[in-house]
């Protein structure tokens, strides 16, 4: 990929620079930011009064390398409330720094956003979860974290955070009693409630590896969200995830069956209009 930056660390300045930008170019004083998952772009179309910032227009942005992000900032309204939109995300396994797959989160921190809701395309381990339906993140494995890829490693900055942050409730328990709420509303029966585990990637799991996490209690498996959600919780933010689930993880070795990225956005182009009104009326059911 030209021109791609994957190095360079963002510190606690650089944030503040692309935050005083936006400031600047936007009217917009956003509570609530949402990040959208592979294939999930659509869901910024919500926003009312929209002004779209492409990444590549702001000064020191990263980039999205991967399909189905379509790498633009959106802010807008949505039911009544301002809101700041990202349309796609940085992941770990394209080669990014750490401290670059935290920004869209300290970003947010820093606009004033106190809730961040994240979104993501997750292979459903839990044998009761079809493709199509959507996981409330209840917990997560920060598998690469555990040993010692956290996004936090380096040296702390206390002005995001402190150096050992909790991540008990990181996904906030009122946000997701809100969900459950808003999905009943919206006539989505097969809303689910789990644990999202989060590997390096961008190799699909193999059986072993499969069969190992459904042992461990994973629901669904992904490649994202966690380094987001440990940088929102680190710098204070509520966070609240949800997962599509765009493919079941296959457990068999006497299948032909294999996962792949097109499966993935297919599955987000179909399913991302109840993604949508069920973001939209939790955002009606929000207090910020
Ligand atoms: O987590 P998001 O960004 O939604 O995307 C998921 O889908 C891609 C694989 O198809 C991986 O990037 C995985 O993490
Ligand atoms: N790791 C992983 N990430 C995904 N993203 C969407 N589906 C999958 C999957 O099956 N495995």
């Amino acid at each position: 990929m030209k021109n791609v930056k994957y190095n360079e660390n963002y510190s606690y300045e650089d944030v503040e620079a692309i935050c005083k930008f936006l400031l600047e170019k936007s009217h917009y004083r956003p509570k609530i930011g949402i990040i959208c998952g592979s294939g999930l772009s659509n869901l910024a179309d919500i926003l009312q009064e929209q002004e779209v910032i492409a990444y590549s227009d702001i000064p020191n942005f990263p980039t999205c390398t991967v399909q189905g992000h379509r790498a633009c900032l959106v802010f807008g309204i949505l039911n009544d409330k301002p809101v700041i939109c990202m349309q796609g995300r940085f992941h770990k396994y394209e080669g990014y720094s750490t401290s670059k797959v935290a920004l869209p989160a300290r970003l947010m921190y820093l606009l004033g956003v106190e809730i961040m809701i994240v979104t993501n395309a997750a292979g459903g381990i839990n044998s009761d979860y079809d493709p199509g339906n959507i996981m409330i993140i209840k917990d997560h494995i920060n598998f690469p974290g555990m040993a010692g890829g956290s996004v936090l490693r380096g040296p702390n900055d206390e002005r995001f955070g402190p150096r050992f942050p909790t991540m008990n409730n990181v996904y906030n328990d009122k946000l997701r009693e809100l969900v459950k709420v808003a999905a009943k509303n919206c006539g989505i029966s097969n809303i689910r409630e789990g644990v999202y585990c989060f590997l390096g990637g961008p190799s699909f799991e193999t059986v072993a590896e499969l069969r190992f996490l459904k042992a461990a209690g994973v629901d669904a498996v992904g490649m994202s969200t966690v380094p987001e959600v440990v940088a929102a919780g680190h710098c204070g933010l509520k966070v609240c995830g949800l997962s599509l689930i765009s493919n079941k993880a296959i457990m068999d070795y006497d299948t032909d069956d294999k996962p792949n990225h097109e499966e993935v956005l297919d599955t987000g182009k179909t399913s991302c209009a109840n993604i949508q009104s069920l973001v939209s009326d939790l955002l009606r059911l929000i207090e910020v």
